[in-house]
């Protein structure tokens, strides 16, 4: 039972989460690798997809969303999971008193949840620091605004153990037979 951790990445944080949930899943027996989607060209070395990518403004990340499409038939038939990267901050509920990981899910879910029927989804806090180099015109330009910055509080605020809890989760069903 081999396990793909494919991501999509802009500043390194989603990164981080696939090789945390690539390393618990070593840690309970199953042999698994991160890697970025656009570094892998065949899923046929593979028994099992645990694909993930950051949000950004509502959207998944490009690379995640194409990746998914282009390889839905050999996903729909393997055992997979979905992961998004996003919200930042340690609030609960948004000023609308809706659950921030609930908001947070990407606008591609509903569509891709319907091609490759995700055993499970899961949307794990982000991170951010303001001192990196901005990626894209869009960041570069939005950056020192007001709203942007309070939209986008910096720090790292992954949240480990959720992480590996949901890898162990799918690990279990992993070795009971997927
Ligand atoms: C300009 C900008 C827009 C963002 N938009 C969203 C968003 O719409 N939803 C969300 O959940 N997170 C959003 N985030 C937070 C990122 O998804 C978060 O920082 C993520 O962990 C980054 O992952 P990466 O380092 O792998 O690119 C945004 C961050 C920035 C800087």
């Amino acid at each position: 039972m081999n396990v793909l951790v494919a991501y999509a990445t802009r500043h390194g944080a989603t990164a981080g989460i696939a090789e945390r949930i690539a390393g618990a899943l070593r840690g309970a027996g199953l042999p698994a690798e991160a890697r970025p989607v656009d570094d892998v060209r065949d899923l046929a070395p593979y028994d099992a997809v645990v694909l993930g990518g950051a949000a950004y403004m509502f959207h998944w990340l490009k690379d995640a969303t194409v990746f998914a499409r282009r390889h839905r038939e050999e996903l729909a038939d393997r055992p997979v999971w979905l992961f998004s990267s996003g919200p930042l901050g340690t609030d609960r509920v948004d000023a609308e008193g809706e659950d921030v990981l609930e908001a947070a899910r990407p606008k591609e879910f509903d569509e891709l949840t319907a091609l490759l029927h995700p055993r499970g989804e899961q949307v794990f806090r982000g991170a951010y620091d303001p001192d990196a180099p901005p990626i894209g015109l869009a960041e570069r330009l939005t950056r020192h605004l007001p709203a942007a910055q309070e939209a986008t509080p910096a720090g790292d605020f992954r949240d480990w153990p959720a992480i590996d809890a949901w890898a162990e989760g799918i690990a279990a069903e992993l070795r009971s037979g997927g």
